[in-house]
Order: C-alpha cells, then structure tokens, then sequence
C-alpha cells in the first residue's frame, strides 16, 4: 500500500474510535471514507447504522450490512466522518471532487460533530490549487459560469458526469481563496447553484491527517 493509502486508513481507523454505540452515523463519500465504512462494517452490531452522502456510500454500506437510513426520519447524528479534497489551517475544506458534495453539505449541516480524515497531500495554506466544485441546476450552466469568471475563476464543465441529485458540475480553476467565508456567501448568491463545494460556514470540527500509521 502506498503513503497516500496509509495515511486515509490511519485517519480512517482514529475517526472509528469516536463512533457512539448505539448511534446512526454520518458517512461521507470517497476512497478515505471507504476505509472508515471498513471499519464500522466490523462494528455494525454496535451501531444502529447510517445516513450516507451519495449512492456509491450507500451501495458499499448495504454491502457490508449496516443499514442505511433517509436523513428526514433521523433525530440526531452525533458524527459525520467524510474526507476532502483540500484542507486549509482553519479547517476550511474543498469537497466534491466525486460529485457528491450537495448531500455531504446536509449531513455536515445536521451533525453534531464533523470529523474530516485526510492524507497529508490534502493540506494546504490557501485553499484553490484544487479546482473548486459547483454543482448546478444543468439549464443554468452557461449562467453560473459567467459569473464564477466574473468571480475570478476558470470554470470548467465536468462533462458527462451527472450527480446523485441529477445536476451538473463546473469546476472552477485558478482561485486563490484567501477568504473561503465570503467566497462561499458569494458563490451561494448565483441563482442556478445548488451547492458550492467550499465548506467554510460550516466547516470541520476535527480533522484527522494519517500518515506513516499514525495521526
Ligand atoms: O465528492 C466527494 C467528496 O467530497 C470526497 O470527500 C472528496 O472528493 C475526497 O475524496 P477522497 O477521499 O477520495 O480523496
């Protein structure tokens, strides 16, 4: 296994330590998030189950046999374990480089505690050397991406690719967001967006870095 893939498990393996027995948890999307569901599948007779962020999650915890419940008939979530794209010091992410960045938001929104898990590549000092992704309302596409440019970003449509809600998704390039709270306001403003994969609002509470085995 590579440093990259040592460091997710190691992040992966930590976040299982704060699970609530008893608990549904929330569960996020991505290659680091498929060592936590590892994980809590070998735990699932301690938890009730899960809330996931995307179909890919969903699948791969029914697979494991822990059940997976709709968000609006859940009380409480006590944690949501979810990786990044980008990691800034003040725990301001960019998220959605799989596409499942809208329903991540919500269950970051409802959960007491947002634990990021990350390898060391995703820490940055300024957030934007990942291309920032917006998903939007598809008829909407050529209007948002006027005024990302008009923001200062290159946005770029990623073509062919459909998220879990059926919309659409520009990456914006070449941003350099020394301010990811105001950015974010901003970007949610344009009508035809759905979800700016910036998470600065609501950002981690904790984040995990595995590298070398360790945290
Ligand atoms: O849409 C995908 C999510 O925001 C992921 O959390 C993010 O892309 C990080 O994924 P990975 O753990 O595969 O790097």
């Amino acid at each position: 296994m590579n440093d990259a893939e040592n460091g997710k498990r190691a992040a992966a393996e930590r976040a299982l330590a704060l699970v609530e027995p008893g608990s549904v948890v929330g569960v996020g999307t991505g290659s680091t998030v498929r060592w936590f569901i590892e994980g809590l599948a070998r735990m699932r007779h301690d938890i009730e189950g899960a809330v996931s962020s995307s179909e890919a999650s969903t699948a791969l915890l029914r697979e494991r046999g822990i059940a997976v419940y709709d968000l609006n008939g859940v009380g409480e979530i006590p944690l949501y374990v979810d990786g990044a794209d980008e990691c800034d010091g003040s725990r301001c992410l960019i998220k959605g480089g799989g596409a499942a960045l809208t329903r991540e938001k919500i269950i970051a929104a409802v959960a007491r505690e947002f634990v990021c898990i990350i390898d060391p590549a995703k820490r940055v000092d300024v957030l934007g050397r990942f291309p920032l992704p917006v998903e939007v309302i598809p008829m909407a596409r050529s209007h948002v991406a006027r005024e990302l440019l008009d923001l200062g970003g290159q946005p770029v449509w990623r073509e062919g690719v459909v998220t879990d809600n059926g919309n659409w998704i520009l990456d914006v390039h070449h941003l350099q967001i020394t301010d990811p709270e105001a950015l974010e306001t901003a970007i949610n403003q344009i009508v035809g967006v759905v979800t700016v994969g910036l998470f600065a609002r609501r950002r981690a509470d904790r984040v995990l870095i595995g590298a070398d085995g360790e945290i």
